[in-house]
């Protein structure tokens, strides 16, 4: 697959400067310290209502969404979350980054507590209504030095289809490690990607901002 066949809005996603980046972007200071106390509170919060996801192997699927395997658990957000996902000026900060326009996809952010030894995400690319992904670290035990929970980007197939990863094996790499009160600007539905798993005692929470591309 070429990624000149890619759509539109997907072709100014990879023109713009997260695109130029390589598909992902550490952030600094986002959210602010007051948010991310807010965030980390409501999302513990939240965590007792959780859901388990365990799925050993992963559908094969090659583009968005389907199965990946994956232990953890999510929940859906709150309204500490819902005003940082609906505030006007985080959309605007998200456009100019991804040289295009984005907007909330209208649904609620969720929350992932990667918690069990072992607990990760697979191989995927994200669904549809999740063109540019905001990851905000909110917690994680096992600290910036260790590979634990860190984010891992099939770089060299950014704009390339699962069946291409698979196919091709471990070729261009990177990992990316954002520490609380970092987030990570990932063009999600272009850049397959995958969690690592959490070292015993790695606890690691996320919240997680679905963002469309006009
Ligand atoms: O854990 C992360 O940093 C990424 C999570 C992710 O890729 C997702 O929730 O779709
Ligand atoms: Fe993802």
């Amino acid at each position: 697959m070429s990624t000149a066949t890619l759509p539109g809005a997907a072709q100014r996603l990879l023109r713009g400067p997260v695109g130029a980046a390589g598909g992902v972007m550490v952030v600094d200071g986002l959210p602010e310290p007051g948010v991310l106390g807010a965030l980390t509170q409501e999302a513990h919060s939240r965590y007792a209502e959780s859901d388990r996801q365990d799925v050993d192997v992963d559908d094969g699927t090659a583009g968005r969404g389907g199965t990946p395997a994956r232990h953890l658990y999510t929940s859906g957000g709150g309204p500490v979350q819902d005003a940082l996902y609906n505030a006007p000026w985080l959309s605007d900060y998200l456009s100019h980054l991804c040289g295009t326009r984005v907007r909330p996809t209208g649904t609620r952010g969720s929350y992932s507590y990667y918690v069990h030894p072992g607990d990760h995400l697979g191989l995927h690319l994200d669904i549809e209504t999740c063109d540019v992904t905001l990851i905000s670290v909110l917690r994680d035990d096992a600290g910036p030095d260790r590979p634990s929970g860190g984010l891992l980007v099939h770089a060299a197939h950014l704009g390339r289809d699962l069946h291409e990863v698979r196919r091709l094996g471990e070729v261009g790499l990177g990992l990316v490690k954002a520490a609380p009160g970092q987030s990570i600007v990932l063009l999600g539905g272009l850049l397959p990607h995958e969690t690592l798993p959490v070292d015993p005692g790695g606890t690691r929470i996320i919240s997680a901002l679905c963002f469309v591309a006009g």
